[in-house]
């Protein structure tokens, strides 16, 4: 394990995965917050914005334009979409690391980036260097990655639940894969909606993307890649009444061989490594409050009839759905301690 202090740079150190970011680098062992950047609060004290830092964090937003990136060995980009890209080239080129939340380098055919995020991708090269940053997939190729395509939320709960039975050719694509997930408010980002409101979004809820979300795509290159075998995949994504956390209920049709397995003890053994993936007892019924703030995703396996299977699959969206993971591909990729900076207790109540 290295000992030496990195220098990491957040761009986009304003918004909720921003400050996620920071509220878990701040007490990591090996890293120097070297620049947080904001557009419209440069100058301004980090916790003077975010008061629950003071005592953490004494650095100053830095304007974006200025900021000297190009002194970091890595940097996270908490930006919308197209942001990271646009930068992601001069960085490399100073020998910094690149780990974008957004969607620039998660897709790697750019027509399906360029038909979902109505922008031409301005890196190609760029892109096709970059490994998909799911530690618990990808761990080897993340080692030695120089730039991260960091996972949407939705695709996090998706691909963890189903990986271990698309490894074992366990599911029967004669029926669609279908995955009903929910996210709290906070994935919606901290800039200001109206939907996001108060007033539209507590007590009620709703489905949205039903005609089709980005991480439709995403989830479906991915399972695809598992699977090595094209595949119907449905996804209806919905917004409730809470600020972080995300549920998704994933239904798949089993395969004659995987009806013969015990299905349980297979997901334990596919992760009995993983710090970060519980897969929890029979009959469990995972709750997003058992994860909240924390970086742990929880599964749980329930047969339907005997020929279905249905997932439950938590996680907060901020934590293991993004900056969370965020960190824990930083760990692997600068051969620390994966848990470094992570090992945060669930809130509770
Ligand atoms: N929220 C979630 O649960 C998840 C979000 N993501 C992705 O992570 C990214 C960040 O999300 P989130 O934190 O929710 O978003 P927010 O809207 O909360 O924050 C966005 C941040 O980006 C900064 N910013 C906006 N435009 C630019 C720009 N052109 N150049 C530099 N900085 C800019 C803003 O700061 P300022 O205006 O002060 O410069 C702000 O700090 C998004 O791509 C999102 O899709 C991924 C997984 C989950
Ligand atoms: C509740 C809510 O609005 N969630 C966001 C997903 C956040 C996320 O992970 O999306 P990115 O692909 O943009 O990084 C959405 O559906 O647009």
């Amino acid at each position: 394990m290295a000992s030496k202090k990195i220098k990491v740079g957040i761009v986009g150190g304003t918004g909720y995965t921003g400050v996620e970011l920071l509220r878990l680098l701040a007490l990591h062992p090996q890293v120097e917050l070297t620049a947080i950047t904001s557009r419209g609060d440069a100058g301004l004290p980090v916790a003077d914005m975010f008061p629950s830092l003071r005592g953490y964090i004494d650095l100053a937003f830095s304007d974006p334009a200025t900021a000297n990136l190009s002194a970091c060995d890595v940097v996270f980009f908490a930006t919308p979409h197209g942001v990271a890209m646009s930068q992601a080239q001069a960085l490399l080129a100073a020998n910094v690391k690149v780990i974008d939340l957004a969607a620039d380098f998660r897709l790697q055919d750019t027509a399906v980036f360029e038909q979902w995020y109505k922008m031409p991708h301005s890196c190609p090269d760029v892109l096709s260097e970059a490994v998909y940053g799911i530690p618990e997939l990808n761990r080897e190729n993340i080692k030695s990655a120089k730039v991260i395509g960091n996972p949407g939320c939705y695709p996090t709960t998706v691909l963890l639940g189903l990986a271990p039975l698309l490894e074992k050719g366990y599911i029967d694509f004669s029926a669609p894969i279908v995955a009903d997930a929910k996210s709290g408010v906070s994935g919606a980002g901290r800039k200001a909606e109206v939907a996001t409101l108060f007033a539209e979004s507590s007590d009620s809820m709703k489905a949205y993307g039903v005609a089709g979300h980005r991480h439709h795509p995403e989830i479906h290159a991915q399972l695809t890649q598992l699977a090595n075998a094209d595949i119907q995949f449905i996804f209806v994504p919905h917004l409730i009444p809470m600020i972080r956390g995300m549920l998704s209920t994933i239904y798949v049709k089993l395969t004659d061989a995987a009806k013969a397995v015990d299905l349980h003890a297979l997901y334990e053994q596919r992760y009995q490594h993983e710090r970060f993936v519980d897969v929890m007892p029979a009959g469990a019924l995972p709750e997003t409050r058992s994860v909240r703030g924390s970086n742990q995703l929880r599964i749980a396996l329930h047969r339907q009839g005997s020929d279905y299977l249905t997932l439950i699959v938590v996680q907060d969206n901020l934590v293991k759905g993004a900056a969370g993971q965020a960190v824990q591909n930083m760990n692997i990729m600068f051969g620390f301690d994966e848990r470094s900076g992570l090992e945060v207790l669930p809130l509770l109540p």
